[in-house]
This record gives structure tokens, sequence and C-alpha cells, in this order.
């Protein structure tokens, strides 16, 4: 099986609103995103599809014919709408992430010939994304950023050993990084919100039990987590899956990008 992706891009404005709720109750679970009069985002849509290789053409599927199918969904339905007003799905139902990735999947599965959707995922910006797969469940994934020193050491290892394997990164002095942190949340959208998890619910945990802890620190001199521990990032998505998980139901990956070059991921044990 070999699986291709298509990015394409579209404006749309929206507002998270229920009807049944004051402006303040709207205000309190929605914020900013409440706002009667609709903000705009400009959205990236990823389309995944996978199949089998045709032999004599060395393609699963033209790239063409999923612009085709998609580009006249997305223009027909989406580009440069207010989605609560001018879309009936939206109407009904709060165009958050998790819907539209929902709806995207659902208006083009089965729809581009020769090829199997494999997954929709929907950027609403640098920090927010929502993806959708052939099961019922729906992830929301939410980037966050800390700064952090380091010195990669192992107690369970010689000196020599050490500076074999870290090289320059066990200085003992240290060096740092500008980490970026992908929490991911896995659920059915609320049917009222909208939403898997909270925004506001998913930043307060993030930022109170990791990047507090963590931002701006020396990670083996000033955390508990790795007093003894050496913060390899192979450890740290682990060990952060660890803090969060009994206060985030539905976690389903940690992804943490240690430098623009180094991505490291952990979805729980045996996964
Ligand atoms: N499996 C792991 N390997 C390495 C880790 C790690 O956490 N897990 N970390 C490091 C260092 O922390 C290092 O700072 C990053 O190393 P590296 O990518 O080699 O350094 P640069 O970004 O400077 O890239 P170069 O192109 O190699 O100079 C190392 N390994
Ligand atoms: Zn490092």
């Amino acid at each position: 099986m070999i699986y291709l992706s298509r990015k394409l891009y579209f404006s749309a404005s929206n507002r998270y609103r229920v009807e049944d709720w004051s402006d303040e109750e709207n205000r309190q679970v929605f914020g900013l995103r409440s706002n009667p009069n609709g903000y705009g985002q400009d959205y990236t849509l990823e389309v995944m599809v996978k199949g089998p290789l045709d032999e004599r053409s060395g393609i699963v599927v033209n790239i063409t014919d999923i612009d085709k199918v998609v580009k006249h969904l997305i223009q027909e339905e989406f580009d440069g709408k207010f989605l609560n007003y001018e879309h009936p799905y939206f109407a009904e139902r709060i165009p958050t992430t998790e819907n539209i990735a929902e709806y995207l999947w659902n208006a083009l599965e089965n729809q581009i010939e020769g090829c199997e959707l494999h997954k929709i995922r929907l950027h609403e910006n640098h920090y927010l994304l929502s993806e959708k797969g052939s099961d019922k469940m729906v992830q929301l994934s939410r980037k966050y950023h800390f700064c952090a020193a380091h010195r990669l050491h192992s107690d369970l290892l010689t000196d020599e050993e050490n500076k074999q394997i870290f090289g320059k990164c066990n200085n003992p002095h240290g060096h740092g990084h500008n980490y970026y942190l992908d929490v991911t949340v896995s659920g059915r959208p609320d049917s009222v919100t909208g939403m898997v998890i909270n925004l506001a619910e998913l930043d307060e945990k993030v930022n109170r039990i990791v990047i507090d802890k963590f931002d701006h620190k020396n990670l083996n001199l000033d955390t508990e987590e790795f007093r003894n521990i050496n913060p390899t990032s192979d450890i740290m998505v682990k060990v952060i899956w660890e803090m969060l998980e009994t206060s985030l139901p539905g976690l389903y990956k940690i992804g943490l990008w240690e430098t623009e070059k180094n991505y490291f991921e952990y979805l729980g044990p045996g996964r």
C-alpha cells in the first residue's frame, strides 16, 4: 500500500456560539471565538489517500483526480464563506476544527476513484489541527513552546561512554533548545460544543503541568522529572505523557520537536 497526500488552502469565517446560552456563557466557553460577527481563518487541508501502485503508470492515483474532487468541494462549500450562515451543516453545528474535519471526511470518503481515503488533516493555524481517519474518533492537536537547557548524560554509563555517545550534547555546562510540544487528544466532538476538548481547558492543563515546569529551566538541575534521568527527547515524550495522562482523558499522542530536524513521538504504552 502506498500513501500520498495533497495540500489545499481555503479561508472561511465562523463563530462559536450556542444559541441557547447567554453571551456570557458563550464567552466563558469559547472566548474570542464567540464573537457574534465571526472571525476568519486561513485553513490548510491535507487529504491523505492510500492504494496499490498501478504497475503500468507507476502511480496510485493522479493528483489531478484528487484535486478535481477536493477543489470542487472546497470551492462550492467552504472557500470565502461564513460557514454558520452559508453552509447548511454548520447552521446546525458549530464549525469547530473537529466538526469541519469530520464533515470533510464524510464528504470525501469513497469519492476519489482509484484509491481509499486514509486521513483528513485540517490545520486551523500553525498551533492547531484536527485529524479524522476511518474510525469514529476525531483528534485535536495543539502546539506549545518552551525553551530549556539540558545535558545528555546517563549515570548508567561511564564518563568516557557518555562522551562517546552524546558528543557535544554531553558538554558539562549543557546547551539549550527551543522545544515545540504537540499534544493530541482523541474523542468524539461534543454534540453541543463541537469540541473533543475545550482548548482553554487543554491549554490550562498543559501549561500548568508541563510548560510552567520546563520553560526557561535547566532540565537536569531545575526539574524533579529529570533530576535522575537523562533528558533525551526520547525519554521526554514518555515523561510528558505520564505527567499529563491522568488529567487528560483521551490523551492520544505526545510529539516533541527538539530542533527543526529532530522529532520524537509517543502514543502510550504498547502503541
Ligand atoms: N535519540 C536522540 N538523539 C539525540 C538527542 C536526543 O534527545 N535523542 N539529542 C541530541 C542533542 O540534544 C542535540 O542538541 C541535538 O543534536 P543534533 O541534531 O545532532 O545537533 P544539531 O541540531 O546541531 O544538528 P547537526 O546538523 O548535527 O549539527 C543529539 N542526539
Ligand atoms: Zn540537546
